[in-house]
């Protein structure tokens, strides 16, 4: 393990201020179980919550899906996890052999998440970082994922325990980072960006949720949430901004309902393009990786 390098400043001991192997970017990613075969794992992370980060996951897969992809959700967000109720589901997952199984949302995308496995959805999750780290290693090592052409990780938000594990653990083709426009002000999403940057996990780039409001009756885009930073934030991170999507009262709606996936609004253009831009960007990889 590296000590007292670069990427020891996100694992140190605090009272030895040495490298703790349990936290270290070391490699350690987990082997992928025999019932499951994943071509490309994409994660959403933000630097704080409520921008919309589980939104844009479970949208991301909706697109995805539509265009004839098979798609699953690992709901990393352990302690705030709101995939299932946005699809709907509430079908408690089914164990076979030693694997559990996915539930499978409408239009058959596989989800898991802790929501699924309490006794009551409004059940509370109190747990310390260590156990909620090994909630979403068994995830990815006990879950029959089957074949997937997308496994999209929907992370919990901020720089915490459960962010730093998938990041290590699991063999991510890159992160997409959400934000909103008063919260790219922020430093938060610096952390985000500087944390991925040390792991080595690579940024596909920035995700502004929540960026306007279309007037029903003049289509002007009224900024809620005053002028965005999305365009300074990739300009000084050196990413792409691959959507900027508006307010839309109809995706409150649906979600609340259930019914994400029958969303049609004007953020799905959005996501037809982001889908391509996956498409491309993760292939071109693929295939400097077969040639490497
Ligand atoms: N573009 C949007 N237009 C309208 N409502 C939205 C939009 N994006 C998200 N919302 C709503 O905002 C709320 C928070 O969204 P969401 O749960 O996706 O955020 P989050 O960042 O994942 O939150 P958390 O950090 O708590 O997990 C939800 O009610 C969702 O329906």
């Amino acid at each position: 393990m590296p000590e007292n390098d670069e990427k020891c400043s996100t694992c140190k001991d605090r009272d030895t201020g040495q490298c703790n192997p349990e936290k270290c970017a070391g490699p350690s990613v987990l082997p992928l179980n025999e019932a499951s075969d994943i071509k490309r794992v994409v994660a959403v992370v933000s630097g704080k919550g409520g921008v919309g980060k589980s939104s844009v996951s479970a949208l991301l897969a909706v697109a995805l899906a539509r265009q004839g992809n098979r798609v699953g959700i690992l709901d990393a967000d352990i302690t705030g996890p709101s995939i299932p109720k946005l699809f709907g589901v509430i079908d408690r997952p089914e164990q076979f052999n030693k694997f559990i199984l996915p539930a499978r949302t409408i239009t058959g995308i596989r989800l898991m998440s802790l929501n699924l496995l309490l006794p009551q959805e409004d059940d509370p999750v109190i747990w310390r970082g260590p156990i909620l780290s090994s909630a979403v290693k068994q995830f990815w090592t006990d879950v029959a994922w089957g074949e997937l052409d997308y496994l999209i990780v929907d992370m919990p938000p901020g720089t915490g325990d459960v962010p730093l594990t998938v990041m290590q653990s699991l063999p991510l083709d890159g992160l997409l980072i959400v934000s909103s426009p008063q919260d790219l002000a922020m430093m938060v999403v610096k952390k985000a960006i500087k944390m991925a940057r040390l792991i080595n996990v690579p940024i596909l780039g920035l995700v502004e949720n929540m960026s306007y409001l279309l007037c029903p009756h003049c289509g002007e885009k009224i900024q809620l949430f005053g002028s965005s930073h999305v365009e300074e934030a990739a300009r000084k991170n050196d990413l792409p901004i691959l959507a900027v999507l508006p307010v839309d009262p109809k995706l409150t709606e649906l979600g609340d309902a259930g019914l994400i996936e029958n969303y049609n609004g004007p953020s799905m253009q959005g996501f037809e393009n982001l889908v391509d831009f996956l498409d491309k960007t993760l292939d071109k990889k693929t295939k400097e990786r077969e040639r490497a």
